[in-house]
């Protein structure tokens, strides 16, 4: 039998162990080849892959290109947002693009809600404070704020944010508001959310504003310094999405302007971060009123079952057809 073997990059699609991928491989008397962004081409050219399986690298023209030409049949990306592959030209190449749309709603859903706690009682300064001297003096400037009762705004109403909204509302009693012009108001009020047809008409309302829209040409630099104006003094804002949906320049002023009263981040316009060559994030790091983490929002072990085991199903329907 010919070798049908599949380049896996190393990067985010790497971090499970993929036993039911190599059963099928197995079964199949096929192979998995491991391959770093900078190998890939070498990799595609020397093993003919049948299948890409891709974590969060930049899977553009070239690597399709070069895998066209080796019989490549499809990308799996191994997380849900399809922002750094090329899809517009894999469609023109009939290169198929898969995701795993629906491993981890939940767990990010619980991460936002996670940081929203966090930032609403200032955990971050209090957790430091009780480490470096063993107790934390109660001042007014750690006084807490709660959840409950108060209004939520999501942008982006899909997967995560559905299941945000659902904690929200019947965890916390919060009203929820939603804009998303891809979402209808009757499918919105089935999950006791409100619909906004502009992101300006949530902006000034609510507590909270949690991303939750994939990265594309309308979502980069979605809030910018115009809607970070319109948001309340004290308002909480959160995005486990993508980094490019904020303008983090913008974020900074409002921020130590106190035009917003904290941010939580687990994404960024580059990743990973670099304090030394992200001055932005470097000067947000001396905030009080900050959270952030390393995209890591999707990191539990229940989802990495999930992703493994539908990434190898993706593998298995794009090269073997069954
Ligand atoms: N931090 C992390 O570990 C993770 C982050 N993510 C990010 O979260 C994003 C959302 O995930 P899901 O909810 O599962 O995806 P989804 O595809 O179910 O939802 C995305 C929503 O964004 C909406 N949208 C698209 N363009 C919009 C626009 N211009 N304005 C407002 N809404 C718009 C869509 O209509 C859709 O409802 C992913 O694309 C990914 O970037 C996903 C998983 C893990
Ligand atoms: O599933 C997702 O979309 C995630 O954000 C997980 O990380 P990645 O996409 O690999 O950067």
């Amino acid at each position: 039998m010919s070798e049908i073997p599949i380049v896996l990059k190393i990067d985010g699609a790497t971090y499970f162990e993929m036993p039911q991928l190599d059963g099928y491989l197995a079964k199949h008397q096929t192979r998995l080849v491991e391959a770093s962004l900078n190998e890939a081409i070498s990799a595609i050219n020397e093993h003919s892959p049948g299948a890409i399986v891709s974590g969060a690298a930049p899977i553009g023209r070239e690597i399709m290109d070069a895998g066209l030409q080796k019989g490549l049949r499809g990308i799996v990306k191994a997380g849900t947002g399809l922002d750094n592959i090329d899809c517009e030209y894999a469609r023109c190449q009939q290169i198929l693009v898969e995701n795993i749309p629906d491993y981890v709603h939940e767990t990010v859903a619980e991460y936002a809600i996670n940081l929203m706690l966090s930032l609403a009682r200032k955990s971050w300064p209090v957790q430091q404070t009780m480490r470096q001297k063993g107790w934390f003096d109660i001042t007014p400037a750690s006084l807490g704020t709660e959840l409950n009762g108060k209004t939520i705004g999501l942008v982006g109403f899909g997967r995560i944010a559905r299941s945000v909204a659902r904690i929200a509302h019947f965890g916390f009693q919060m009203s929820v508001i939603a804009y998303d012009p891809y979402v209808s108001a009757e499918e919105m009020e089935l999950c006791a959310v409100q619909k906004a047809e502009q992101l300006e008409d949530i902006l000034p309302h609510c507590d909270v504003v949690s991303l939750h829209t994939s990265l594309n040409n309308d979502t980069r630099n979605l809030i910018g310094e115009k809607q970070l104006a319109m948001m309340k003094s004290s308002a909480l804002l959160i995005n486990v999405a993508r980094g490019g949906i904020i303008d983090e320049t913008a974020l900074l002023i409002a921020l130590s302007t106190q035009k917003i009263g904290g941010v939580a981040l687990d994404v960024y316009s580059q990743e990973p971060l670099d304090v030394n060559t992200h001055p932005i994030i470097s000067q947000m790091i001396s905030l009080n009123n900050v959270l952030l983490s390393p995209h890591i929002a999707w990191y539990t072990a229940e989802a990495g079952q999930r992703l493994q085991a539908s990434v190898a199903q993706k593998c298995q329907q794009i090269i073997f057809q069954e």
